[in-house]
């Protein structure tokens, strides 16, 4: 309630003042787009991704060295939130917004609508952010993953999250280009569906008005229902429809070519949207969950898997006749990851939904692979590569300050990243084996206690890949400041045989860098 009403104070006062965070400022209601917000997005997205991958390393640390969990702010049942909510909704929401409303208007070639409803959806969400981290910190969860923040939380977000809608739609409405793209659809798509979820699953009954403690409107098996509905959608429309609109717009821009098939996108589009829905039941197998629900949620799991690699094939073969440029162009090849990323785990997400297979994998550190191939893979390199198609542009630089750094952030976030899923693979399956061992004589044969020993190793390991990865964040974050500071890092061309017409300037005999 103090950081709400310190918030409107220093809206208040700011926009008072005239300092152009809240308003337009002079450059952006001269130029053709109002872009002010984006560069504000692309600043704070980056700062995000560091501050909730810093926050993954510190839990990862935490499972290989428990003596880390510092009470009571700062123990893994509080700073686990944290981190999920800082990667999904700070990083990724804040790089959604950002890329949705510089799409949107390029897309219709009309400025965003509602100019100042859209400043209020900006900040309103970075507001929503601390809201919902100094709760986690000070013990104050809802206890549904991904929806941690209590009601007080809640409603302010439904207020941002409906405004955001409107910005959306109005500019929409305005556009002077007859055709709406694909990107908006999905973009729609995402701010659509997650409003319903966020609404539904977030019911609940405040124990008083000034305390922050409420009771969810569902019981049992129905609240575990809902809360799945919401989890698995929460993956389909934010972690991917919301991301597949970037992919269809920035892969094209880059890659300088024109969507594969726009035929194709229009027919995963809708089945991915009816089919996603059906599937939450796979996060409760043999559970109390009725069979047939259990069986329903896997049948469209498995069903899922066509329309996911509609839009990686889409992605892909947009390529076509530039391939080239996955040798010449470092933004390019972290593109193409991305998406062999996000077909990688939208392959195992099906396999991991099949009952038998699950049997196995539910509980254990499988789950957290198939996780973060998604995350640090598809909605990770999918946002960095964005970033820097966006940076120059958007500060009116040539190209990045170093394109070579771009190279670096690719090769470590790929160690990263298999580092971090092999060794959780690797762990998951182990832990699942070791716990249905039996032995000649009928008990287990491994207590619960070896299993957890069993699983050191494998902490150390995936906190190393973590480490990686985000030292590769950090090279991105510097290249992004130099860039926006206007200096150029003079170095040699990626390759002899360059294809970018950015890299075609006449390079010097040696390296003098
Ligand atoms: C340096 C990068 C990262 C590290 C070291 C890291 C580490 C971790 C750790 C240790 C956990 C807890 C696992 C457990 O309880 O067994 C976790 C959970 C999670 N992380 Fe990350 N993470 C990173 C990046 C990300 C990113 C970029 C995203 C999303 C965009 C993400 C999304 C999640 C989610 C959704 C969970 C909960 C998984 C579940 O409950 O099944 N993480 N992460
Ligand atoms: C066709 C697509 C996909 C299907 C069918 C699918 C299916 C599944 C299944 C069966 C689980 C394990 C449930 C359990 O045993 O508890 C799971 C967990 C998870 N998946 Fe996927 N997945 C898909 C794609 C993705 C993608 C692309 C991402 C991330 C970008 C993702 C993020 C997650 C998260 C965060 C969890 C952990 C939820 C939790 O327990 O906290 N999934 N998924
Ligand atoms: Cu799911």
């Amino acid at each position: 309630m103090l950081l709400l009403a310190g918030g409107a104070f220093l809206a208040t006062a700011v926009s008072a003042n005239k300092v152009g965070i809240l308003q337009p400022s002079k450059r952006d209601l001269e130029s053709r787009y109002d872009d002010q917000l984006i560069r504000f997005g692309v600043v704070l997205t980056s700062f995000w991704g560091i501050v909730g991958f810093l926050v993954g390393i510190l839990i990862a640390a935490q499972l290989a060295f428990p003596i880390l969990n510092l009470e009571p702010y700062l123990n893994f049942g509080r700073i686990r939130p944290l981190h999920t909510s800082a990667v999904i909704f700070a990083f990724g929401g804040t790089a959604l917004i950002t890329t949705s409303f510089y799409v949107v208007q390029r897309t219709c070639r009309a400025r965003l609508a509602l100019p100042g409803l859209a400043r209020f959806v900006f900040w309103g969400y970075q507001m929503f952010i601390l809201l919902a981290a100094t709760g986690y910190v000070l013990g104050v969860t809802s206890s549904k993953e991904y929806a941690e923040p209590e009601w007080y939380v809640d409603l302010w977000l439904t207020a941002v999250w409906v405004a955001y809608l409107a910005v959306f739609m109005a500019t929409i409405v305005k556009r002077s280009e007859p055709h709406i793209y694909v990107a908006n659809w999905f973009f729609l798509a995402f701010i659509i569906t997650v409003a319903m979820l966020h609404v539904v699953n977030n019911l609940a009954v405040p124990v008083s008005l000034l305390g922050t403690k409420s009771y969810t409107l569902f019981g049992g098996v129905q609240d575990a229902l809902t809360q799945w509905w919401y989890g698995h959608n929460a993956v389909g429309f934010f972690l991917t429809a919301g991301f597949l609109a970037m992919m269809y717009y920035f892969v094209p821009k880059q890659a300088e070519r024109p969507v594969y098939s726009y035929r194709l996108s229009i027919v995963h589009f809708w089945s991915l949207i009816f089919l996603y829905i059906w599937a939450g039941p796979h996060h409760l197998h043999y559970t109390a969950l009725p069979d047939w629900a259990q069986t329903l949620g896997m049948v469209f799991s498995i069903m899922l898997w066509m329309p996911s690699w509609g839009g990686m094939i889409n992605g892909l073969m947009t390529l076509n006749g530039a391939w080239d440029k996955i040798r010449t162009d470092p933004i390019i090849r972290m593109m193409v990851a991305a998406l062999a990323f996000y077909g990688m785990s939208t392959f195992e997400g099906p396999m991991l939904s099949i009952k038998a297979v699950n049997s196995l994998s539910h509980y254990t550190e499988w789950t957290i692979g198939h996780v973060h191939s998604g995350a640090l893979g598809w909605n990770g390199l999918i946002t960095f590569a964005c970033l820097y198609y966006l940076v120059p542009r958007l500060w009116g630089r040539e190209r990045m300050y170093s394109l070579r750094m771009i190279n670096w952030h690719f090769w470590l976030a790929i160690l990263g990243i298999a580092i971090y899923a092999a060794s959780m693979w690797v762990a998951g399956i182990t832990q699942g084996l070791m716990w249905r061992e039996y032995g000649e004589d009928g008990y287990l044969v491994w207590s619960f206690a070896d299993v957890v020993a069993a699983m050191n190793p494998y902490y150390i390991m995936r906190l190393v890949g973590g480490l990686i990865y985000f030292a590769g964040a950090l090279i991105m974050a510097f290249n992004i400041v130099m860039t926006i500071k206007g200096k150029l890092r003079d170095e040699q061309a990626m390759t002899n045989t360059p294809h970018d017409p950015q890299l075609d300037r006449p390079q010097p005999a040696a390296n003098p860098a």
